[in-house]
This record gives structure tokens, C-alpha cells and sequence, in this order.
């Protein structure tokens, strides 16, 4: 715990930094800080110094971090707009510490995405002409938000035109808003690849993946199997999902993100350095948990 938090533009700074200049880069920075309501409180900073109210990939570390902290293995974590239930999970592979986390709250509502096209409130497998021709689109927020839409290949070029088409100025999404393109490759088996907002592509967006998860089952009753996890595959390895569908009442659905929470570095800074955003005198040593997970990457194939 540092001795004074630091400011919100030291943040900004900081995650700036870090995430162009260090390790090759990273997607955000995610601060834990102490929680009145619950074991510790999560802030997502993206790489380009926005804030997020979620990040799924995010809440599976920190829930490892407060875990070993605390010796717990059940317990919530306190987000902007909600306390998640996370739990730890059986290791998906050896050497690969896993977590279920509880992404939530869920909304439809454009106003709490936010988002604005003609008259609608909300965007479910909609024909967008004016985001890509021949493809529909649905937009939830899980709570931050994103836009799914189901294809049979995934053009890269589109998805990465669309995602800086959305997070520049724009009318549609004036927060800007995650693009995630995903195939359906079999029952219960996905393949999702994200443009994440304020970073760009990222090997795995777990709010995204969690998103297109619920979107599946909504809209692929044929192909959608309740009784078990979904397997979510991404360019960076797989997840699972695990949906309960409320049909009724869509955004009473719940989301459990279930995932690996792999520590690959340790880094040790002077406190004052991260206040002044002096980056130079870090002391990094490599744990051997990218190798375990890579490991695990290597016997999936989807
Ligand atoms: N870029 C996202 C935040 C990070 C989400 C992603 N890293 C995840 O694992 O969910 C946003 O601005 O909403």
C-alpha cells in the first residue's frame, strides 16, 4: 500500500507511461485500493489515461492479488457501480492460477452505455448501415460499454476501422465503446477478437468476451447450452463463461467470467518514482507463469 495514494493525474501519467514503455507494453494499469464495503476496490485505467468501470481480465488478477494477500478464496471486490462476487477456481492448467469473477451490472438501456442512433433505446442484432453494411450489431454494457457482432470471418480491417471510426469524435458513441467481432464455432464455443477503447487491439478483452457470451446466448438458442460454461477462445488463449439467461428479463441475466490470473513480472519501484512518473530505476523479475500459461495455450485448439 503506498504511503499517499496517488492523485488522479499522477494516475493518468502513470498509465501512460507504463503502458507504452514498459514490459513491451501493457492494456491498462489497474489500481487496488482499500474498500469500505468490501475486500478491495478496483480502478481501471486504459492505456491511453481514460477510466473504465470494468475490466473482466483486470478483475481476475486483482482477485488473485487480494486472495494470496488476504488467504481468502470467496469474497467481493468493490468496482465503480457494483461490489463482484469473485471466487477462486479450479487452475485451468498446472501453473495457471484461475478465478471466476462476477461481471455486472448489465444494461440495454442507451443511456447507460451511452449511445444514440435514430430513435432506438436499445441496439440488439440490428442492421447498422452506417457502422458496416451486411452485419448486425448489438450493444450492451457489462457495465462498460461494448458492441458485438457475429460473423463468419473476422476482418481485422473493418473491426479496426470501426473501432477508431467509434472512439474518435463521433455522434454514435460519444464515450467511445469496445468492438468486439466473434464466430460462433460450434455449440458453446466462441472465437472473439476486441478493439478495446483507449488501447486498441488487445489479445483478450474479458468484459468483451463475457459481452459477446451474453449476445450468444441471447440470440442462438440452438446453439447456446445452459447447463454449461461457454469456452471462449481469443488471440491470446481462451477463457470460459458461464450465462444464466433471463429471457424476460434480459438485463437480470448474470455473467461469471471464469480465467486465468497470471502474475508474468514482479515490479519493484521507489514510492517517489511513481508520484513523479520516473520510470527508469524499476526492478523487474520474470516469474515463470507465462511459460504455464503458454503451456495451457498450447493444448487448446479450437
Ligand atoms: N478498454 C475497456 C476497459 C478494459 C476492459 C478490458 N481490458 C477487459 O479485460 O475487460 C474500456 O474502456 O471499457
Amino acid at each position: 500500500m503506498l504511503e499517499k495514494p496517488l492523485t488522479d493525474k499522477e494516475l493518468i501519467n502513470l498509465a501512460i507511461n507504463l503502458c507504452a514503455n514498459i514490459l513491451g507494453g501493457a492494456d491498462g494499469l489497474l489500481v487496488v485500493d482499500a474498500s469500505d464495503t468490501s475486500l478491495g476496490k478496483m480502478r481501471v485505467i486504459n492505456a491511453d489515461g481514460s477510466e473504465a468501470k470494468m475490466c473482466g481480465n483486470g478483475l481476475r488478477t486483482v482477485s488473485r492479488y487480494l486472495s494470496e494477500k488476504y488467504q481468502l478464496d470467496n469474497f467481493k471486490i468493490e468496482t465503480m457501480e457494483s461490489d463482484l462476487a469473485v471466487s477462486k477456481a479450479e487452475d485451468l492448467y498446472p501453473g495457471v492460477p484461475t478465478f471466476s469473477v462476477e461481471i455486472s451490472p448489465i444494461s440495454f438501456q442507451k443511456k447507460d452505455l451511452p449511445f444514440s442512433y435514430k430513435n432506438f433505446n436499445e441496439m440488439i442484432d440490428q442492421s447498422i448501415p452506417e457502422f458496416i453494411s451486411e452485419q448486425t450489431f448489438s450493444a450492451v454494457a457489462v457495465p462498460n460499454p461494448h458492441l458485438i457482432s457475429f460473423v463468419s470471418d473476422i476482418n481485422q480491417l473493418e473491426l479496426k476501422n470501426l473501432g477508431q471510426k467509434l472512439n474518435d469524435q463521433n455522434d454514435y458513441f460519444p464515450e467511445g465503446v469496445n468492438i468486439s467481432f466473434s464466430q460462433i464455432l460450434k455449440t458453446n464455443t466462441l472465437f472473439v477478437q476486441t478493439y478495446e477503447r483507449g488501447v486498441g487491439f488487445t489479445n483478450a478483452c474479458g468484459t468483451g468476451m463475457s459481452a459477446a457470451s451474453l449476445i450468444f446466448a441471447l440470440l442462438n438458442p440452438d446453439q447456446f447450452d445452459a447447463n454449461k460454461d461457454i469456452s471462449v477462445y481469443n488471440p491470446g488463449g481462451l477463457v470460459k463463461t458461464h450465462i444464466i439467461l433471463n429471457r424476460e428479463h434480459k438485463e437480470q441475466s448474470e455473467i461469471r467470467l471464469i480465467g486465468n490470473a497470471t502474475f508474468t513480472h514482479e515490479v519493484n519501484v521507489v514510492e517517489s518514482n511513481l508520484h513523479n512518473n520516473k520510470l527508469n530505476q524499476l526492478e523487474i523479475t520474470e516469474t515463470d507463469e507465462e511459460t504455464a500459461y503458454q503451456n495451457f495455450v498450447k493444448t487448446i485448439s479450437n
